[in-house]
């Protein structure tokens, strides 16, 4: 449910998904966690990587002032986390602490943590709540928020997982002081994607000022903030991806293919943005955007530090797993791609000619 009532102590902007759950940003923000919790909770799994020991003691003091046994669920840094190997450790602990449908997992850390959390949540006793603490700009932005919940499976990525809703997003943005300035930017990719499919003022803010899009700054919590209530806009009108929903995945085509290639040792944010310069190239050669458009997708992703062209594959050995992406319809590849500035569309079996051309477009 959303929260509704008074604002917490801290707290900047707050962001209804629908009328499913709020998303909290601000700033001293951990302390509230427990407030997320049904009242007839009585345990709750705390998920994290143990590297960032004092957002964890934070949350979980919080829970624990609720009167609640808190047990940690300790997993793997990045991208390991999202096996099943993981998860299948994680339902040993529930089923050993006895968890039942009133009890809860939190997921604290990026969106590798939340995709596993919430998966690990949707799939116990066929559902539990759960509880996002997100402390990436990328989770903030997008894994943790819209249900979508999931792990990696040798063949590719997200490939198992559910739409499950988190009962609430706690974005505390005092976490992101100690984020590497890469991943920064890879959480940018994520915004600037906002940018490009819904809202160009994001696109502005950057150009105004590159450095919005590389460290904390005065415009972060704006930037979050948008691209947030984009998100929030899209999954309530369409939580299981039925049409509209798919615009989320601009660039995630290719990026997705990319991550899976490159053994995960690209972060995800960067992987889709070169995702989106080959969108970008695919709609330019379609006739779909003129050049200033396609341009402005190397400008702004340049100018964030993220990476535009990917040297280590041929098409053919991405294209493999692009057949997996859950957009395609039997064989049929479907990209979303632009038809102008904030005009998403989607570009259905393209021709083995146009994606060559395309993807020696990107240099
Ligand atoms: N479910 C969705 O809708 C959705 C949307 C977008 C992305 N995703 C998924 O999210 C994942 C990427 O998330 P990510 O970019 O957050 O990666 P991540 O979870 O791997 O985190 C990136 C790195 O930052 C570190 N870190 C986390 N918080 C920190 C902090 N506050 N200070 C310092 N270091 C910190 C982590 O330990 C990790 O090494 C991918 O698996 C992607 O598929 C899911
Ligand atoms: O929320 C969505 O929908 C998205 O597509 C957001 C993406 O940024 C995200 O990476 C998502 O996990 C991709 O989903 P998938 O369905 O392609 O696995
Ligand atoms: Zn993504």
């Amino acid at each position: 449910m959303s929260q509704g009532g008074m604002p917490w102590p801290g707290e900047r902007a707050r962001v209804p998904v629908g009328a499913a759950y709020d998303v909290v940003i601000g700033h001293d923000l951990l302390g509230a966690v427990g407030e997320l919790l049904p009242p007839t909770a009585a345990r709750a799994l705390l998920v994290h990587t143990g590297r960032l020991p004092g957002v964890v003691a934070a949350v979980r003091e919080s829970l624990v002032g609720k009167g609640i046994r808190v047990v940690d669920g300790l997993v793997p840094d990045a991208e390991a986390a999202k096996t099943i190997e993981v998860a299948a450790r994680l339902w040993e602990v529930l089923g050993r602490e006895s968890f039942t449908r009133t009890d809860v997992v939190v997921g604290v850390g990026g969106g590798t943590v939340t995709d596993l959390a919430g998966w690990v949540a949707a799939a116990w006793l066929r559902g539990v709540g759960f509880i996002n603490v997100p402390t990436t700009v990328l989770a903030m932005v997008d894994a943790a928020v819209g249900g979508k919940t999931g792990i990696n499976t040798a063949e590719g990525k997200n490939l198992v997982g559910a739409f499950h809703e988190p009962l609430g997003v706690v974005c505390d943005l005092d976490v992101l002081g100690g984020l590497p300035e890469v991943d920064f930017a890879a959480g940018m990719a994520e915004v600037i994607k906002a940018g490009f499919i819904d809202d160009p003022l994001i696109l502005e803010i950057i150009e105004a000022d590159p450095g919005a899009a590389r460290r904390v700054g005065s415009q972060t919590v704006e930037l979050i903030e948008r691209a947030v209530a984009m998100k929030a806009r899209v999954v309530s009108a369409d939580l299981r991806e039925a049409g509209l929903r798919e615009i989320l995945n601009y660039g995630h085509t290719l990026g997705h293919a990319i991550e899976q290639h490159a053994a995960y040792a690209m972060r995800h944010g960067e992987a889709v943005s070169i995702g989106m310069v080959f969108a970008a190239e695919l709609a330019h050669r379609s006739g779909l955007i003129d050049d200033v458009l396609l341009q402005r997708h190397r400008d702004v992703l340049g100018s964030a530090g993220l990476p535009t062209r990917y040297a280590d594959a041929s098409l053919e050995e991405l294209l493999v797993a692009m057949s997996r992406d859950k957009k395609t319809r039997g064989s049929t590849l479907r990209f979303v791609v632009l038809e102008g500035l904030a005009q998403p569309t989607r570009l259905i079996g393209p021709s083995s000619e146009l994606l060559s051309a395309a993807y020696a477009g990107l240099g």
